[in-house]
């Protein structure tokens, strides 16, 4: 299971340079073993191109490493913390996180303000605006950036389903993104860098553009991510 997971995680992260998340080593994805309650994470700094399975590091929920020979990513505590919290509210339905500066949704996350949930493409993945957490405190800062910016992503997601919008924004930071697997969480960053750069597209043509009506943003998010969902092909049934 875990060798499995090292693969997942080490081809999750080489997708990002792909996806065109990312500049130079300025985003991490990990996954989760909730059996173990380990993470599979990169290591930090170690350009993509070199990532192996084997250069993944695996660690406990308490960020302690517990199997490699590289530091783990400097954003491990924010994994950790959030895997923590998914394990209670909706446990078993997010196993990876994506972490990434990538330009459009970094700019909101800079400019302190939500991606707003301005058309269909936005609600097709995201539940309504993608939500922004709060900064840190300087004494935050100061004792446990990393651990500190997963509390405030906890805060921030109080009356939100994770499941329905798999993303935030960290004031003055830049995006998260979650998923059922680690291929998942980097297609929510994928899918995040497109909404947002297509609002601000909208925003610059109509500073005043209206939010997606409701009924619409519903009907748009449930047809990919609700009970009776059809876009796409049935999952097919597990061999008998
Ligand atoms: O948020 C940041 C930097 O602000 C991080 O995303 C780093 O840029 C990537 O760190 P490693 O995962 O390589 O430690």
């Amino acid at each position: 299971m875990l060798q499995d997971l090292r693969e997942a995680v080490c081809e999750a992260n080489r997708e990002l340079p792909a996806g065109g998340l990312v500049t130079l080593t300025w985003g991490n994805v990990s996954g989760f073993d909730a059996d173990a309650s380990l993470l599979v994470i990169k290591p930090s700094g170690v350009p993509y191109g070199k990532l192996t399975p084997a250069s993944m590091v695996v660690v406990d929920l308490d960020g302690g490493v517990v199997e490699g020979d590289l530091r783990p990513s400097s954003d491990t505590p924010t994994h950790a913390r959030l895997y923590r919290f998914f394990a209670g509210r909706c446990p078993g339905r997010i196993a990876g996180i994506t972490h990434t500066h990538s330009a459009s949704a970094t700019a909101f996350a800079q400019a302190r303000t939500p991606v707003p949930c301005l058309g269909t493409t936005h609600a097709d993945h995201f539940h309504g605006p993608v939500p922004l957490a709060r900064p840190l405190t300087a004494d935050e800062v100061d004792d446990g950036y990393e651990a500190a910016t997963g509390e405030a992503i906890v805060e921030r997601f109080a009356d939100l389903d994770p499941v329905a919008t798999p993303a935030v924004l960290l004031a003055g930071h830049a995006p998260f993104t979650w998923g059922a697997t680690p291929a998942a969480s980097v297609e929510n960053a994928v899918a995040l860098e497109a909404v947002a750069a297509v609002a601000l597209a909208t925003l610059r043509l109509r500073p005043d553009a209206p939010p997606l009506e409701r009924h619409v943003l519903d009907k748009h998010h449930d047809r990919k991510h609700g009970a009776g969902a059809y876009y796409g092909q049935p999952a097919s049934p597990s061999p008998s």
